[in-house]
């Protein structure tokens, strides 16, 4: 089975500054992987490298600043995940009338989320919590082989934590989440990668994990 995406010994950054070294990993299809590490110790630079280098298989993303447009609908930030798959016309269109369709399409996968009957919402006026689960029901409507994650779940309960990462486990048969929470990550990856000071120092199946083992990568 080829895998998705392949590093060998890359050294990732932005312009000529770099945050990670040496960065060898392969990700095969089915793999749920939660990235963890220190805040700014590049969990995000690794997403935007693995989102720009895997090909063939069509990619949902979850940004940490849920990359949503405040005065636009709920209903038309979710559309957004599928913007690709029609040409401009239909999209005016559907930004103007969307048909009950496409209303209908948008509709499950808000109450897959808990927006059920928000669609008409301006993203404006959500709190937190809602906003991200917005940007959940997006990717989850894009739908895809893949969905990266930077903090997906960050801004709602346990509960409603791990029923969303089961709905996202349900649509996508690999990801790449980062993860702040370890429980979480403990029970909902086949497999953990840890960030600390510049590099990959830990790339294990969960199974060989432990929380005093995740808790080396934030002493
Ligand atoms: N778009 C960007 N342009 C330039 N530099 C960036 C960009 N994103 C992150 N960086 C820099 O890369 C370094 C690593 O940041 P990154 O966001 O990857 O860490 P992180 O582990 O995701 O942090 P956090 O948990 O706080 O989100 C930081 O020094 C940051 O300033």
């Amino acid at each position: 089975m080829a895998p998705l995406v392949s590093l060998a010994g890359e050294r990732l950054g932005w312009g000529d500054s770099a945050v990670l070294s040496d960065v060898s990993l392969e990700i095969d299809p089915g793999e749920r992987i939660a990235l963890l590490g220190r805040s700014g110790v590049g969990k995000s630079t690794l997403l935007t490298a693995l989102g720009q280098r895997i090909a063939g298989a069509r990619v949902a993303l979850v940004p940490q600043d849920h990359g949503l447009v405040d005065a636009l609908s709920v209903f038309h930030n979710t559309w957004m995940g599928r913007l690709d798959a029609a040409g401009t016309a239909r999209n005016l269109r559907i930004l103007l009338r969307p048909s009950a369709t496409e209303r209908a399409e948008v509709e499950t996968v808000l109450e897959q989320v808990g927006l059920a009957g928000l669609g008409r919402r301006r993203v404006g006026q959500l709190s937190g919590g809602q906003r991200q689960r917005v940007a959940l029901a997006r990717a989850l409507l894009r739908g895809g082989a893949v969905v990266l994650g930077d903090e997906p779940v960050s801004a709602l309960d346990p509960a409603q934590a791990a029923e969303l990462l089961g709905a996202l486990a349900g649509t996508f048969q690999t990801s790449v989440l980062a993860l702040h929470d370890l429980d979480l990550a403990l029970d909902t990856a086949t497999r953990i990668i840890g960030l600390k000071a510049g590099g990959v120092v830990l790339d294990a199946p969960v199974a060989e994990c432990d929380r005093a083992r995740l808790m080396e990568l934030y002493a």
